[in-house]
């Protein structure tokens, strides 16, 4: 990990929790981290709660003032009109939503968005001044066919190909087989793919937009794994789904430094 990167720990809720329990939710992390005394600028921490719960949060995290930031799981690649179902990045700026994922891999399975729909999402999301944190991964499949770099950095390639060089974006490594499986990527894989994920950026966006750019990696990231990753010169972060519904396990993934020394 690079010092001039700081480090991100985004929790994805997925489809868990609603508006009430994200309150709660919140309220809870806020209370554990500020125990710890959790330094924000050294670690960025942000939680991706459903559409439906972004008001509440927005609120609560304003009307506290907390550090905490916050992002949505997705934003449509159009501004308005009729979209049935979709959700505009200027809804989420209204809201000072800070972040949006896109092209996760379960929306990539689930509802067919292709590498041209995840860029024109992250195009979205630029426009209306969100940070999109552009999800590659290869399945097992992938893996099994192309080896480990080929499908995240083909992805890649092509998400960036819908924004100019100068977009401020995050990029997520999940690999599919690890998400949600409780087997995660070695630190030495996820490095092998981060590596050449970097290498793509210093190609397609220059070598310093590359070096401030974070990558972040996905896939069963737990407490006791995440000291493993942040050792790694190119990874600088954990898109962390399953372990980031559990306020203690989250509060230790966010306090890695703590408990390892990193
Ligand atoms: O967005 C998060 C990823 O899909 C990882 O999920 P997981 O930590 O439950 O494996």
């Amino acid at each position: 990990m690079v010092e001039q990167r700081t480090p991100f720990i985004a929790g994805n809720w997925k489809m868990n929790l609603d508006h009430l329990q994200a309150i709660a939710f919140v309220q809870k992390l806020s209370w554990s981290l500020s125990d710890a005394k959790h330094d924000f600028s050294q670690v960025e921490v942000a939680v991706f709660p459903p559409f439906t719960d972004l008001r509440s949060v927005q609120t609560l995290i304003s009307a506290d003032k907390l550090e905490l930031g916050f992002g949505s799981q997705d934003v449509s690649q159009h501004d308005s009109g009729a979209y049935t179902g979709e959700i505009s990045g200027n809804f989420l700026a209204r809201l000072d939503v800070q972040y949006a994922i896109v092209g996760h891999s379960e929306r990539r399975q689930f509802h067919g968005e292709t590498d041209a729909v995840v860029g024109a999402k992250a195009a979205a999301a630029v426009r209306h001044s969100i940070v999109p944190i552009i999800c590659v991964g290869e399945t097992a499949e992938d893996l099994a066919e192309h080896g480990p770099s080929a499908v995240p950095v083909a992805q890649l390639r092509e998400v960036l190909s819908s924004l100019s060089a100068d977009a401020d974006i995050v990029v997520a490594y999940e690999p599919v087989w690890a998400i949600g499986s409780g087997k995660a990527a070695t630190a030495e894989q996820a490095e092998q793919v981060c590596s050449a994920l970097r290498e793509t950026l210093v190609e397609l966006l220059g070598e310093e937009r590359a070096t401030a750019t974070r990558i972040l990696y996905g896939g069963s990231v737990k407490s006791e794994n995440i000291a493993r990753f942040m050792r790694e010169p190119n990874i600088d972060g954990a898109l962390v789904g399953g372990a980031s519904l559990a306020i203690e396990e989250f509060s230790r993934i966010i306090q890695f430094k703590k408990h390892v020394g990193v």
